[in-house]
């Protein structure tokens, strides 16, 4: 039903670049705060100034992941630590936090400015298996994923949301650990095995793999399809519209 197994009764949507192309907002709020952090640390340090690659950079070390993790992993892949500072440290302190909460300033300022649209074939998929019967939920690391889902209309649609402030709440382990999914899939009343996931970073994927979940979508629209499938998709499509199609049959 829907490109899916028969045995699927849920799907838990990923939100950003899976049900919203917040993906891209996301990559530049942290490209433009880890390129002030790399400049400033080139000056303080004297080592040269070495810029985040949006690409490589994000889709490895950040995409998907809660944002202090992000922050982290990134910074570990340039040889730097920083003390972990709170939660309301402010936007220049060089603190895991700091860092963190000047990217969400970034991220807030875009999202404010230019409101978010859905993707229509994800609009479709999601009309599509509520008709249908499907559980659905949205599971994002973004902490902030109401707002988003809230712009974008899909409140309504969706049964069940765990997100960053949730994961924060709960203390749960953020992708590529699969307890996010799992809460989720609880949630609605279904086993990990009667659950889709729907992931478009590599974090993702891995962590509906690790969750061993009935079936894994790559959602794919920056061309890392190997890369997705690598890390656990069971199929990988560039819109949500093609499982519609019937173009990827489970
Ligand atoms: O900073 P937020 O809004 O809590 O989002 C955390 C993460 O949420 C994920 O959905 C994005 O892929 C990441 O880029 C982002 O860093």
């Amino acid at each position: 039903m829907l490109g899916l197994p028969d045995h699927i009764r849920a799907c838990l949507f990923d939100l950003d670049g899976v049900l919203t192309p917040t993906a891209i907002v996301h990559k530049a709020a942290w490209e433009e705060t880890f390129n002030e952090f790399l400049r400033r640390h080139a000056e303080q340090t004297g080592q040269p100034y070495v810029p985040f690659d949006p690409v490589e950079d994000y889709n490895v070390y950040v995409d998907g992941k809660p944002r202090q993790d992000g922050v982290r992993s990134f910074l570990a892949s340039r040889g730097i630590t920083l003390p972990e500072g709170g939660h309301d440290d402010p936007v220049d302190t060089q603190t895991v936090h700091g860092v963190g909460n000047r990217k969400n300033t970034v991220l807030v300022k875009q999202l404010r400015e230019h409101g978010v649209d859905p993707y229509e074939g994800s609009m479709r998929y999601l009309h599509a298996a509520a008709e249908a019967g499907l559980r659905r939920a949205v599971v994002s690391s973004s902490a902030n994923c109401q707002e988003v889902v809230a712009a974008a209309g899909m409140t309504d649609l969706l049964e069940v949301r765990v997100d960053g402030v949730t994961a924060r709440e709960e203390q749960l382990r953020g992708k590529p650990h699969p307890d996010t999914f799992l809460l989720a899939a609880e949630r609605l009343g279904v086993s990990p095995g009667e659950a889709a996931v729907f992931e478009d970073a590599i974090s993702g994927v891995a962590a509906g793999r690790a969750g061993e979940f009935g079936y894994v979508v790559g959602v794919d629209r920056v061309g890392q399809a190997e890369a997705l499938s690598a890390n656990g998709a069971d199929v990988v499509v560039d819109d949500l519209d093609k499982l519609l199609d019937g173009a990827h049959q489970a």
